[in-house]
């Protein structure tokens, strides 16, 4: 008998995963000769085609245990409850495409042994952005680089040096803030039928902080933060102050939004395709992102600026969409900053990054923090080395939803 070869395969940003899964998928590399129908692939693409049969066809295939359709659950559940539904059908292959990827810890643990126990009758191909995410039972590693697979080197970081040359541009306005705290929540609780998911959240964050927000998947990460984007209608009635305004106290929604810079990691794939790099920055100047004002020359400059700063005044003009994920995600982080807003929101800024890109993105985050005086909110389930939030928020799943804890 022929022994089952398992490979992790590093694929840095940028190097053109989608090609490598092609070539895995129709058996031209690692692969040849076992049958298409037996090669199953596990990525978010896939995920993306479930949650759309759902919305479009009412078909819902995934469940959890609590019989929870896919739109609903948080992202980490989606994640594990997809990976279960492949890991119960019986295949000669299974490719992975990031699965330990915005896992946390425990989530990470239970998968990986669930991986290795498939691997006793499947074949497993384990493709990560980062070292970090190898499975540790497998012994065969390589890196996909020009097109091509090659033996595998850990590659060593440069922690400690500033990758980033120059100074955080000025704003161009100030946005005001009256006294010195941006958000109090007293005594907040969250459900969703009867299912308690937040229980008595007090929270305060102050001018010029940097809080990390953390707790594993599903603790109410994501409805916590809908709670002072103004998102989610739960937060009526509810003890909120957001920006000096009670909330419910006739409040509009612009009244709060201009007071946030809002980064999500989803926003890398989702929408502007058309538009170029300079165009994605000066974006941020303006409250709408379709209509395209004219912006003034020193909109300009300050971009420029921005563009020195993270490296890219060299690609303005491309197409944003070409540009790899790595510097969408400082793009994006930039447009969230320009007009230097009293809250940066970055929420989980660092997956699906390679290591590099990983450290440039915790490295940008760090000098924000430094160098002006926006305070910052970074979600995320896991700890980026070489981020530096001052004070760190944690959410504590129980029987009576989660509850929150100042750790730092
Ligand atoms: N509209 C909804 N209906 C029912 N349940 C919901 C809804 N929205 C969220 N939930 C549930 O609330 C819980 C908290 O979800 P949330 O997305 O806030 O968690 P999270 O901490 O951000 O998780 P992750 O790290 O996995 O993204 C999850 O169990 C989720 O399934």
């Amino acid at each position: 008998m022929i022994e089952t070869k398992h490979w992790n395969i590093k694929v840095p940003n940028g190097a053109g995963k989608e090609n490598l899964i092609t070539d895995l998928t129709q058996g031209k590399v690692l692969l040849q000769g076992i049958p298409k129908d037996q090669i199953k692939l596990y990525s978010v693409i896939t995920l993306a085609k479930f949650i759309r049969e759902e919305e479009i066809h009412d078909k819902f295939e995934v469940l959890n245990e609590r019989g929870q359709a896919l739109k609903s659950m948080s992202s980490g559940e989606r994640k594990r409850a997809l990976l279960d539904y492949f890991l119960a059908q019986e295949t000669q292959v299974l490719i992975l495409d990031n699965p330990l990827d915005s896992l946390d810890v425990e989530g990470r643990e239970m998968l990986i042994q669930r991986i290795e126990e498939v691997a006793q009758s499947c074949q497993v191909i384990n493709i990560v952005s980062r070292e970090r995410d190898f499975l540790p039972f497998v012994s065969e590693h390589l890196v996909y680089q020009e097109g091509v697979l090659k033996p595998f080197e850990s590659s060593h970081s440069a922690a400690g040096r500033s990758l980033l040359q120059g100074s955080i541009p000025e704003a161009i306005e100030t946005i005001e803030v009256k006294g010195e705290e941006l958000i109090r929540m007293n005594q907040v609780s969250v459900s969703y039928l009867e299912r308690a998911i937040l229980k008595d959240i007090s929270w305060t964050i102050r001018k010029g902080e940097f809080w990390q927000l953390k707790g594993p998947n599903g603790a109410g990460k994501t409805t916590l933060l809908s709670m002072i984007t103004g998102d989610n209608h739960k937060a009526y009635g509810q003890d909120i102050t957001l920006f000096g305004f009670k909330k419910g106290s006739g409040e509009s929604v612009w009244d709060i939004k201009k007071n946030i810079g809002y980064y999500t990691s989803n926003m890398t794939y989702d929408f502007w395709r058309n538009q170029s790099v300079e165009y994605m920055i000066i974006s941020g100047y303006f409250d709408s992102v379709g209509l395209y004002q004219k912006p003034s020359e020193l909109m300009r400059k300050r971009t420029e600026a921005w563009l020195d700063l993270i490296g890219l005044s060299g690609q303005k003009d491309k197409p944003f969409i070409d540009l790899p994920i790595g510097h969408r995600r400082l793009v994006l982080i930039a447009r969230a900053m320009v007009k230097h807003p009293p809250l940066l929101i970055l929420d989980e800024p660092a997956s699906d990054l390679d290591d590099h890109n990983a450290q440039l993105m915790s490295d940008l985050v760090n000098k924000i923090a430094r160098e002006s005086e926006t305070a910052i909110l970074y979600v995320s389930h896991q700890d980026e080395e070489g981020l530096r939030p001052e004070k760190v928020y944690e959410l504590k799943p129980g029987q009576m939803g989660s509850t929150g804890h100042v750790v730092k």
